[in-house]
Protein backbone atom coordinates (compact mmCIF):
# COMPACT_ATOMS: atom_id res chain seq x y z
CA UNK A 1 0.00 0.00 0.00
CA UNK A 2 1.75 3.67 -0.60
CA UNK A 3 0.12 6.71 -0.07
CA UNK A 4 -3.41 5.24 1.13
CA UNK A 5 -5.88 7.85 2.47
CA UNK A 6 -9.40 6.84 3.47
CA UNK A 7 -12.76 9.09 4.75
CA UNK A 8 -15.97 8.43 5.46
CA UNK A 9 -17.70 11.79 4.75
CA UNK A 10 -15.43 14.04 6.74
CA UNK A 11 -14.03 11.63 9.15
CA UNK A 12 -10.55 10.33 8.02
CA UNK A 13 -9.16 7.45 8.86
CA UNK A 14 -6.34 6.78 7.27
CA UNK A 15 -4.13 9.83 5.73
CA UNK A 16 -0.89 8.36 4.03
CA UNK A 17 -0.56 4.44 4.54
CA UNK A 18 2.50 3.00 3.59
CA UNK A 19 3.15 -1.02 3.87
CA UNK A 20 4.45 -3.39 2.64
CA UNK A 21 4.42 -7.37 3.16
CA UNK A 22 7.27 -9.59 1.77
CA UNK A 23 6.64 -12.95 0.54
CA UNK A 24 6.67 -15.52 2.73
CA UNK A 25 6.23 -13.74 6.46
CA UNK A 26 3.50 -13.61 8.60
CA UNK A 27 3.23 -9.88 8.95
CA UNK A 28 0.30 -8.18 11.35
CA UNK A 29 -1.23 -5.03 11.68
CA UNK A 30 -2.37 -3.64 15.16
CA UNK A 31 -4.01 -0.66 16.56
CA UNK A 32 -6.68 0.64 18.93
CA UNK A 33 -10.30 0.30 18.21
CA UNK A 34 -11.30 2.48 15.07
CA UNK A 35 -7.87 2.82 13.81
CA UNK A 36 -8.59 1.47 10.64
CA UNK A 37 -7.35 -1.58 10.50
CA UNK A 38 -10.49 -3.73 9.35
CA UNK A 39 -10.53 -1.03 6.50
CA UNK A 40 -7.18 -1.40 5.99
CA UNK A 41 -7.69 -5.38 5.42
CA UNK A 42 -11.12 -5.07 3.16
CA UNK A 43 -9.11 -2.30 1.17
CA UNK A 44 -6.37 -5.49 0.86
CA UNK A 45 -9.06 -7.46 -0.33
CA UNK A 46 -11.31 -5.74 -2.80
CA UNK A 47 -14.05 -5.09 -1.01
CA UNK A 48 -13.45 -1.24 -0.22
CA UNK A 49 -11.60 1.24 -2.04
CA UNK A 50 -9.37 4.07 -1.11
CA UNK A 51 -9.75 7.76 -1.98
CA UNK A 52 -6.40 8.14 -2.42
CA UNK A 53 -3.06 5.89 -2.21
CA UNK A 54 -2.31 2.63 -4.54
CA UNK A 55 -2.76 -1.13 -3.19
CA UNK A 56 -0.85 -3.48 -5.19
CA UNK A 57 -1.89 -7.46 -3.95
CA UNK A 58 0.25 -10.06 -5.65
CA UNK A 59 1.86 -7.72 -8.13
CA UNK A 60 -1.97 -6.47 -9.20
CA UNK A 61 -2.66 -2.81 -8.93
CA UNK A 62 -6.03 -2.75 -7.53
CA UNK A 63 -7.06 0.75 -8.45
CA UNK A 64 -8.38 -0.22 -12.08
CA UNK A 65 -8.44 -3.91 -11.82
CA UNK A 66 -11.06 -5.48 -14.26
CA UNK A 67 -13.97 -7.40 -13.18
CA UNK A 68 -12.26 -10.93 -14.88
CA UNK A 69 -8.87 -9.68 -13.12
CA UNK A 70 -10.72 -9.64 -9.86
CA UNK A 71 -11.42 -12.65 -10.07
CA UNK A 72 -8.72 -13.78 -10.98
CA UNK A 73 -7.07 -12.62 -8.21
CA UNK A 74 -9.05 -13.81 -5.21
CA UNK A 75 -8.47 -17.15 -6.12
CA UNK A 76 -4.69 -16.44 -5.10
CA UNK A 77 -6.18 -15.04 -1.79
CA UNK A 78 -7.78 -16.84 1.12
CA UNK A 79 -9.72 -15.36 3.83
CA UNK A 80 -10.44 -15.79 7.14
CA UNK A 81 -13.00 -13.39 8.36
CA UNK A 82 -13.75 -13.00 12.36
CA UNK A 83 -16.81 -15.20 12.20
CA UNK A 84 -15.71 -17.72 9.97
CA UNK A 85 -18.56 -17.22 7.78
CA UNK A 86 -19.55 -20.67 7.18
CA UNK A 87 -22.88 -22.21 6.02
CA UNK A 88 -24.77 -23.41 8.69
CA UNK A 89 -26.58 -25.72 6.59
CA UNK A 90 -23.83 -27.47 5.16
CA UNK A 91 -21.57 -29.64 6.78
CA UNK A 92 -18.27 -29.08 7.09
CA UNK A 93 -16.34 -30.84 4.02
CA UNK A 94 -19.30 -29.16 2.11
CA UNK A 95 -18.31 -25.55 3.21
CA UNK A 96 -14.43 -26.59 2.45
CA UNK A 97 -15.27 -27.58 -0.87
CA UNK A 98 -17.53 -24.84 -1.69
CA UNK A 99 -14.44 -22.49 -3.44
CA UNK A 100 -13.68 -26.00 -5.40
CA UNK A 101 -17.74 -26.17 -6.41
CA UNK A 102 -17.07 -22.68 -7.65
CA UNK A 103 -13.98 -21.85 -9.65
CA UNK A 104 -13.08 -25.22 -10.55
CA UNK A 105 -14.21 -28.22 -12.69
CA UNK A 106 -13.85 -30.69 -10.79
CA UNK A 107 -15.97 -34.08 -9.89
CA UNK A 108 -17.98 -34.42 -6.92
CA UNK A 109 -15.28 -37.13 -5.67
CA UNK A 110 -12.50 -35.01 -6.37
CA UNK A 111 -13.92 -31.71 -4.52
CA UNK A 112 -14.34 -34.06 -1.78
CA UNK A 113 -10.70 -35.55 -1.71
CA UNK A 114 -9.18 -32.04 -1.90
CA UNK A 115 -11.57 -30.77 0.98
CA UNK A 116 -10.59 -34.04 3.17
CA UNK A 117 -6.94 -33.26 2.66
CA UNK A 118 -7.39 -29.34 3.60
CA UNK A 119 -9.48 -30.57 6.88
CA UNK A 120 -6.56 -32.79 7.75
CA UNK A 121 -4.13 -30.28 7.38
CA UNK A 122 -5.75 -27.79 9.57
CA UNK A 123 -5.68 -30.59 12.49
CA UNK A 124 -9.12 -31.64 12.12
CA UNK A 125 -10.07 -35.65 12.43
CA UNK A 126 -11.83 -36.60 9.59
CA UNK A 127 -15.24 -37.33 10.96
CA UNK A 128 -15.95 -33.52 11.65
CA UNK A 129 -16.36 -33.37 8.03
CA UNK A 130 -19.61 -34.84 8.34
CA UNK A 131 -20.52 -32.42 11.19
CA UNK A 132 -22.63 -29.25 10.54
CA UNK A 133 -21.13 -26.54 12.11
CA UNK A 134 -23.62 -26.03 14.90
CA UNK A 135 -21.94 -29.28 16.10
CA UNK A 136 -18.74 -27.83 16.64
CA UNK A 137 -16.73 -25.90 18.95
CA UNK A 138 -15.43 -22.66 18.38
CA UNK A 139 -11.46 -23.66 18.10
CA UNK A 140 -12.42 -26.34 15.27
CA UNK A 141 -14.91 -23.83 13.54
CA UNK A 142 -12.03 -21.04 12.98
CA UNK A 143 -10.04 -24.55 11.58
CA UNK A 144 -12.17 -25.63 9.53
CA UNK A 145 -13.17 -22.01 8.34
CA UNK A 146 -9.33 -21.75 7.63
CA UNK A 147 -9.79 -24.89 5.56
CA UNK A 148 -12.00 -23.40 3.56
CA UNK A 149 -9.73 -20.38 3.02
CA UNK A 150 -6.86 -22.73 2.01
CA UNK A 151 -8.94 -24.92 -0.52
CA UNK A 152 -7.85 -22.84 -3.59
CA UNK A 153 -4.00 -23.10 -2.70
CA UNK A 154 -3.67 -19.62 -1.66
CA UNK A 155 -0.57 -17.73 -1.83
CA UNK A 156 -1.50 -15.38 0.42
CA UNK A 157 -3.67 -15.32 3.77
CA UNK A 158 -5.60 -12.75 5.19
CA UNK A 159 -7.05 -13.18 8.68
CA UNK A 160 -9.40 -10.71 10.88
CA UNK A 161 -8.94 -11.46 14.15
CA UNK A 162 -8.36 -15.23 14.11
CA UNK A 163 -7.94 -16.16 17.69
CA UNK A 164 -10.82 -13.90 18.81
CA UNK A 165 -13.29 -15.73 20.93
CA UNK A 166 -11.26 -18.64 21.46
CA UNK A 167 -10.16 -19.74 24.97
CA UNK A 168 -6.42 -19.97 25.34
CA UNK A 169 -5.73 -23.43 25.07
CA UNK A 170 -7.36 -23.34 21.16
CA UNK A 171 -5.41 -20.01 20.54
CA UNK A 172 -2.20 -21.18 21.19
CA UNK A 173 -3.12 -24.17 18.65
CA UNK A 174 -3.72 -21.70 16.16
CA UNK A 175 -0.52 -20.37 16.45
CA UNK A 176 1.04 -23.18 16.38
CA UNK A 177 -1.09 -24.40 13.26
CA UNK A 178 -0.25 -20.72 11.27
CA UNK A 179 3.50 -21.71 11.56
CA UNK A 180 3.12 -24.98 10.11
CA UNK A 181 0.69 -23.94 7.10
CA UNK A 182 3.42 -21.54 6.82
CA UNK A 183 6.29 -24.21 6.42
CA UNK A 184 4.15 -26.67 4.84
CA UNK A 185 2.69 -24.55 1.54
CA UNK A 186 4.89 -21.26 1.95
CA UNK A 187 1.98 -19.08 2.41
CA UNK A 188 2.31 -15.11 3.23
CA UNK A 189 -0.21 -13.93 6.19
CA UNK A 190 -1.54 -10.42 6.44
CA UNK A 191 -3.52 -10.60 9.91
CA UNK A 192 -5.29 -8.12 12.60
CA UNK A 193 -4.93 -9.21 15.95
CA UNK A 194 -5.13 -7.76 19.48
CA UNK A 195 -3.46 -11.32 20.39
CA UNK A 196 -0.31 -10.46 22.04
CA UNK A 197 0.73 -14.04 22.35
CA UNK A 198 -0.10 -14.81 18.29
CA UNK A 199 2.28 -11.17 18.09
CA UNK A 200 4.83 -12.38 19.82
CA UNK A 201 4.53 -15.82 18.63
CA UNK A 202 4.23 -15.75 15.28
CA UNK A 203 4.44 -12.63 13.57
CA UNK A 204 7.91 -11.79 11.45
CA UNK A 205 6.56 -8.08 11.50
CA UNK A 206 3.92 -6.12 13.10
CA UNK A 207 2.49 -2.50 11.66
CA UNK A 208 1.37 -0.06 14.54
CA UNK A 209 -1.62 1.83 12.80
CA UNK A 210 -2.49 5.30 14.64
CA UNK A 211 -3.64 8.73 14.31
CA UNK A 212 -4.30 7.97 10.61
CA UNK A 213 -0.45 6.48 9.42
CA UNK A 214 1.82 3.55 10.43
CA UNK A 215 3.84 4.19 13.22
CA UNK A 216 6.39 1.37 12.91
CA UNK A 217 7.00 -1.66 11.28
CA UNK A 218 9.12 -4.16 12.51
CA UNK A 219 9.33 -7.80 14.38
CA UNK A 220 7.67 -7.04 18.46
CA UNK A 221 11.40 -7.59 19.91
CA UNK A 222 12.47 -4.49 17.59
CA UNK A 223 8.92 -2.45 18.46
CA UNK A 224 9.82 -3.13 22.19
CA UNK A 225 12.54 -0.64 22.05
CA UNK A 226 10.12 2.18 20.06
CA UNK A 227 9.60 5.17 22.19
CA UNK A 228 6.70 6.26 20.42
CA UNK A 229 3.28 6.86 23.02
CA UNK A 230 1.29 5.14 20.25
CA UNK A 231 4.32 2.03 19.87
CA UNK A 232 4.31 2.00 23.71
CA UNK A 233 0.56 1.35 24.19
CA UNK A 234 1.12 -2.54 23.06
CA UNK A 235 4.27 -2.71 25.11
CA UNK A 236 2.61 -2.26 29.44
CA UNK A 237 0.24 -3.51 31.22
CA UNK A 238 0.79 -6.87 32.88
CA UNK A 239 -0.50 -8.91 29.74
CA UNK A 240 1.79 -7.58 27.56
CA UNK A 241 4.52 -8.28 29.73
CA UNK A 242 3.34 -11.96 30.36
CA UNK A 243 2.98 -13.02 26.15
CA UNK A 244 6.12 -11.06 25.75
CA UNK A 245 8.06 -13.81 27.86
CA UNK A 246 6.59 -16.39 27.02
CA UNK A 247 8.45 -19.67 26.02
CA UNK A 248 8.75 -19.61 22.03
CA UNK A 249 7.71 -22.51 20.17
CA UNK A 250 11.39 -24.00 18.75
CA UNK A 251 10.05 -24.45 15.34
CA UNK A 252 9.34 -20.85 14.77
CA UNK A 253 10.83 -20.50 10.83
CA UNK A 254 12.57 -17.14 9.96
N1 LIG B 1 -18.67 1.83 5.94
C1 LIG B 1 -18.35 2.77 6.82
N2 LIG B 1 -19.01 3.94 6.88
C2 LIG B 1 -18.67 4.90 7.74
N3 LIG B 1 -17.67 4.81 8.63
C3 LIG B 1 -16.97 3.68 8.63
C4 LIG B 1 -17.27 2.60 7.74
N4 LIG B 1 -16.38 1.59 7.96
C5 LIG B 1 -15.58 2.03 8.97
N5 LIG B 1 -15.93 3.27 9.37
C6 LIG B 1 -15.27 4.05 10.41
O1 LIG B 1 -13.88 4.00 10.16
C7 LIG B 1 -13.15 3.92 11.38
C8 LIG B 1 -12.24 2.71 11.33
O2 LIG B 1 -13.01 1.52 11.36
P1 LIG B 1 -12.35 0.08 11.34
O3 LIG B 1 -13.46 -0.90 11.58
O4 LIG B 1 -11.53 -0.08 10.13
O5 LIG B 1 -11.42 0.15 12.63
P2 LIG B 1 -10.65 -0.99 13.41
O6 LIG B 1 -9.30 -0.48 13.70
O7 LIG B 1 -10.75 -2.26 12.65
O8 LIG B 1 -11.50 -1.09 14.75
P3 LIG B 1 -11.75 -2.32 15.76
O9 LIG B 1 -10.42 -2.72 16.33
O10 LIG B 1 -12.64 -1.73 16.80
O11 LIG B 1 -12.41 -3.41 14.96
C9 LIG B 1 -14.18 3.86 12.50
O12 LIG B 1 -14.32 5.17 13.03
C10 LIG B 1 -15.45 3.45 11.79
O13 LIG B 1 -16.57 3.97 12.42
Amino acid sequence: MQGVVTRFGSHVVHQGVDLEVRRGEIFAVIGGSGTGKSTLLREMILLHTPNEGSVRVLGTDLAHITAAAALALRQRFGVLFQQGGLFGSLTVLENIGLPLREHRRLSDAEVDAIAMSKLLAVGLQAEVGQQLPSEISGGMLKRAALARALALEPELLFLDEPTAGLDPHSAAGLDALLLNLRAEFGLSVVMITHDLDLLWQVADRVAVLADGTVQGVDSMEALAQVDKPAVRAFFEGPRAHAAQTREKPPSKPK
